[in-house]
């Protein structure tokens, strides 16, 4: 009997938890902003920027919401070893995309990344954030800025594809995950904006899985 509840009240008070990678380039602040996460939502505090070096392979963080627990994996950003991303699109259940909104020199090579991201089939269905970095940053482009950035770098993308007759992804899916794509600011040094990326990406995940279930679908 003791058994028999026991299990009972481990269903019932059982937390769903789902996985959110983030990407992004190298240096974009990927890691700290995760470092930041832990500091705002457990007891034990993530590392200070001052201790936090490139990733190579991956760091993970777990945060424990209401009903909910999102494991966080943060995926080395260097050139070499971006194509270790695809191997977590299966299982995650959301995508956070990290732009360094301060460095204006490397906005085209993050649309490029951003964009095979965008064409990855297996994340099409599911929610994607894209977060501009480093808001402090007196210089930084504003989340307006970021927004018009990119959607000017996918038109000229557009346009040359279509001049040079080379075919290019304009399905209606990635037309209209562009149109509704949701961007916010951040600091992840001093932690502006990181509660409101995590309660997006909980309300997110949560309606997600109720579509999917509705459909059928993964959860
Ligand atoms: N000013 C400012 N600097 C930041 C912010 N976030 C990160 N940085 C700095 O940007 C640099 C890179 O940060 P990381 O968190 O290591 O970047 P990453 O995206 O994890 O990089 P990889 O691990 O190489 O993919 C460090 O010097 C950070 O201190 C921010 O919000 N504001
Ligand atoms: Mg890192």
């Amino acid at each position: 009997m003791y058994h028999l509840l026991k299990g009972l009240h481990e269903h019932l008070t059982r937390k769903e938890e789902f996985s959110v990678i983030i990407i992004g380039l190298d240096g974009a602040g990927k890691t700290t902003l995760l470092e930041k996460i832990k500091t705002l939502y457990n007891e034990i505090p993530g590392l200070t920027p001052d201790k936090i070096g490139p990733t190579v392979g991956q760091n993970t963080g777990k945060i424990n919401l209401s009903s909910t627990i999102l494991q966080f994996w943060d995926l080395g950003g260097q050139r070499g070893i971006r194509n270790i991303w695809h191997k977590y699109y299966d299982d995650c259940h959301a995508v956070v995309y990290v732009i360094d909104a301060d460095d204006r020199e490397r906005l085209g090579e993050g649309w490029e990344v951003f964009d095979s991201v965008l064409s990855a089939p297996q994340i099409l269905g599911i929610p994607l954030l894209l977060l501009a970095n480093k808001q402090d940053s007196p210089l930084s482009l504003s989340v307006e800025e970021i927004r018009h950035d990119y959607e000017e770098w996918h038109q000229r993308k557009l346009e040359s594809a279509r001049k040079s007759r080379h075919a290019e992804d304009n399905s209606s899916a990635r037309r209209e995950r562009i149109a509704s794509l949701d961007v916010m600011g951040v600091s992840a040094v001093e932690g502006t904006g990181v509660r409101a990326a995590v309660d997006w990406l909980f309300l997110r995940v949560q309606n997600s899985r109720r579509e999917s279930a509705r459909n059928g679908e993964r959860n």
